[in-house]
Formats: C-alpha cells, sequence, structure tokens
C-alpha cells in the first residue's frame, strides 16, 4: 500500500483520493484553503463539489509539507490555471522523488504548454519521461459514487505507467495503460472545446444530429491538432478521446456542457463562469487552440468557432451558419493524408 498526496481538493481531487482510499492507500488531500481542510476533517465532506460522505481514513492537509511528508506518489488534480504556481510550492517543498501523476485537463493559453510539459519546467527535480498523466471519461460525480469508470494512465516511464495503473485499478475503476503522453493529455484538453460546443447547441435547440456532428467533426480536430503535435492518432479514437467526448459532450455532469449551455441560451460569460463556481477548462483551452491553429494553419473551424462566441462575444447562430456554409470537401481527405504520412515507411 502506497502513501499519497492529493494536491487539489475540488471535485475530482476527492473523487480520485476516494478511488484510492478504497484501495487501501493511505491518502493526503491537499487543500490551499484551510477552512475547507478543517471542514473536510471534521464533517467528512466536501460540500461544495460533491454530495457523499468521504472516507474518514482520508486526511485533508493545509499544510503542504506535512501533507507530502514521506509519501511514494504524489497526484497534482488543480485546474490548468494552478499549475505553475502548485508546482512551485511543490518543489519547494520536496525532500525525495516521489510518482508525479497528474489528471488535470488543459492547455496554456499563450504558451500553449501541456500540463505535463508546465510541469517539467516548475519542477527541475522531475524528468519530464518520468511523469505520468491520468485521463478518460470519468465524471467526479459517478467516481465517487463508485459506479463503473475506465481511464488511461500515460507515460514514456513503462514502470511508472504501470505503479500508476496498479494504484488506481479496482472492480468499479478500470485502468488501461499508454505511451502516448502527448495524445492522451491533448485528447482531454480539446474534448472540454467541443463539450462546450455540444452545450451550445442544446442551449440554441438544435437536436440529436447537430450534436454528432459536433463531436465527430470535433474530433476530426482533434485528430488533426493532436497528430499534428507529435500524437498517436489511434489515441483519439480511445478513452481519452471518442470517450471523454462522449461523456462530457452527452452529460448534465459536464460543466463544460452546462456552460455552454447557458451560452447558447443567452447568458453573458461572466455569469455562467460565476454561476458554475467550479473550472470550466475549455474557456481557456479554447484561446489556446484557437491561437495555435492560427499560428500553424492547423484547421480549426469548429474550435475558433467557439473561441469567437467565447471570447469575441460572435452570436452562436451566426457561427454555426459560418460552419454550415464553409467549402464543399471530402470528408476524410486530410485526416487521410496525416494517416498515410504517419505510417508511410
Ligand atoms: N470534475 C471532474 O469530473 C473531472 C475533472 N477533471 C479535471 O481535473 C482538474 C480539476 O478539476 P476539478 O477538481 O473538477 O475542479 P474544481 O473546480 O471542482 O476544483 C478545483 C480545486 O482546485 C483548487 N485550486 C484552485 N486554484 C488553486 C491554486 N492556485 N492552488 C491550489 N489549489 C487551487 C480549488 O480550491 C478547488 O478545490 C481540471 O483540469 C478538470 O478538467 C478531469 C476529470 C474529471
Ligand atoms: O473531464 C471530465 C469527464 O471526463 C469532466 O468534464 P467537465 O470538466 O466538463 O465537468
Amino acid at each position: 500500500m502506497k502513501k499519497v498526496a492529493v494536491l487539489g481538493a475540488g471535485s475530482w481531487g476527492t473523487a480520485l483520493s476516494i478511488v484510492l482510499s478504497d484501495n487501501g492507500h493511505d491518502v493526503r488531500l491537499w487543500t490551499h484553503r484551510k477552512e475547507q481542510a478543517e471542514l473536510i476533517n471534521s464533517t467528512h465532506k466536501n460540500e461544495h463539489y460533491l454530495e457523499i460522505m468521504i472516507p474518514e481514513k482520508i486526511v485533508a492537509f493545509h499544510d503542504m509539507k506535512e501533507a507530502l511528508q514521506d509519501v511514494d506518489v504524489v497526484l497534482i488534480v488543480v485546474p490548468t490555471k494552478a499549475i505553475r504556481e502548485v508546482c512551485l510550492q511543490l518543489e519547494a517543498n520536496l525532500t525525495h522523488q516521489p510518482v508525479i501523476i497528474h489528471a488535470t485537463k488543459g492547455i496554456e493559453p499563450g504558451t500553449l504548454k501541456r500540463v505535463s510539459q508546465m510541469i517539467d519546467e516548475e519542477m527541475p527535480s522531475v524528468q519530464y519521461e518520468d511523469i505520468v498523466v491520468l485521463s478518460g471519461p470519468s465524471h467526479a460525480e459517478e467516481v465517487a459514487m463508485r459506479q463503473p469508470t475506465t481511464v488511461t494512465v500515460a507515460s514514456l516511464n513503462e514502470e511508472y505507467a504501470k505503479i500508476s495503473q496498479d494504484l488506481f485499478f479496482n472492480e468499479v475503476f478500470r485502468v488501461y495503460t499508454s505511451n502516448d503522453v502527448i495524445g492522451i493529455e491533448l485528447g482531454g484538453a480539446l474534448k472540454n472545446i467541443i463539450a462546450l460546443g455540444a452545450g451550445i447547441s442544446d442551449g440554441l435547440g438544435y437536436g440529436d444530429n447537430a450534436k454528432a456532428a459536433l463531436i465527430t467533426r470535433g474530433l476530426a480536430e482533434i485528430t488533426r491538432l493532436g497528430t499534428y503535435l507529435g500524437a498517436n492518432p489511434l489515441s483519439f479514437l480511445g478513452l481519452p478521446g471518442v470517450g471523454d467526448l462522449i461523456v462530457t459532450c452527452t452529460s448534465v455532469h459536464s460543466r463544460n456542457w452546462r456552460a455552454g449551455n447557458l451560452l447558447g441560451k443567452g447568458k453573458q460569460l461572466e455569469d455562467v463562469l460565476e454561476h458554475m463556481g467550479m473550472v470550466v477548462e475549455g474557456v481557456r483551452t479554447a484561446e489556446a487552440a484557437h491561437q495555435f491553429a492560427v499560428a500553424e494553419q492547423v484547421e480549426m473551424p469548429i474550435t475558433s468557432g467557439i473561441y469567437a462566441i467565447i471570447h469575441n462575444q460572435k452570436k452562436p447562430k451566426e457561427i454555426v451558419e459560418e460552419l454550415m456554409k464553409r467549402d464543399k470537401r471530402e470528408e476524410m481527405d486530410d485526416l487521410a493524408s496525416l494517416l498515410k504520412n504517419r505510417y508511410a515507411r
């Protein structure tokens, strides 16, 4: 059994702590808010985020140094925006070298970095090759209720991927391994943009045809950008690709879908985000992906349309019209050549 520090006591950090605790591990749940740590320890609930009881064995900490003492594993689960700040603190407080896993889904606007790249930059004591990412179709609400869930852990370090698989694996939480860190991170990050789009589409009153189109052509964009950045295109057919697209584009649990839904109904972004009270990663990731698509001339019309609705106050109906009136083309033209180039010897 391992000692694990979970950094980030939001919905996902709490749900993953429950999986780890169910597996018999010693879980230390760290939060940057002292009153939250006190409340978790006294009530065994994390009410703002999840409506269930937390096993009493899970202890919440406010002092990071204390939480990190002798841990075998550190699981980072804060929003993308907080990754650098938390990693700086982590680096300053670590006196040994635990396995580093992250379960955050986003890309940083401006730098266009993935989360493992940010961890690598802020933590000189950690090798990029050793970082593990956990991603897949996994709403915290269902994981916390022990409902069957499947995810993927990816690392260039095969041993660490297997350690991470063993750490989380149980009869309701099935874990696959992969060595495609880029694909697994990008799948999890980019689907949030499409989930915002699916919510907008539903909010506008469009039906299942429109949503299926968004999911499928969204997957084409994710595969296009991902392959350009070095991912294995097959990863996008897996759990962190198609799997996560389905779960976030079709579920009322999804914060990205819910935020998009309110936008589609005509609400303003600031009001939507205030109403959510939890991170809506697609907002920042849409900015990052749009910047990248423009800079590198990668075709991502849905992503850029969603960016324009969110950040440039474009009317959703106008964007839908623009997308539908784009030039006629073959469905698989560029994707087929992407795959051919990748597998050509
Ligand atoms: N909620 C879910 O079902 C899932 C979430 N994720 C990903 O996990 C990441 C975290 O999401 P959630 O836990 O759902 O978010 P959340 O909004 O429920 O909680 C975020 C937590 O991070 C903390 N935080 C914010 N800024 C911080 C900082 N500077 N330092 C330390 N802590 C800080 C907040 O206090 C809060 O406890 C996101 O990237 C999300 O996409 C991935 C899979 C499932
Ligand atoms: O990533 C998730 C499920 O796999 C959670 O999505 P939301 O952040 O949209 O709630």
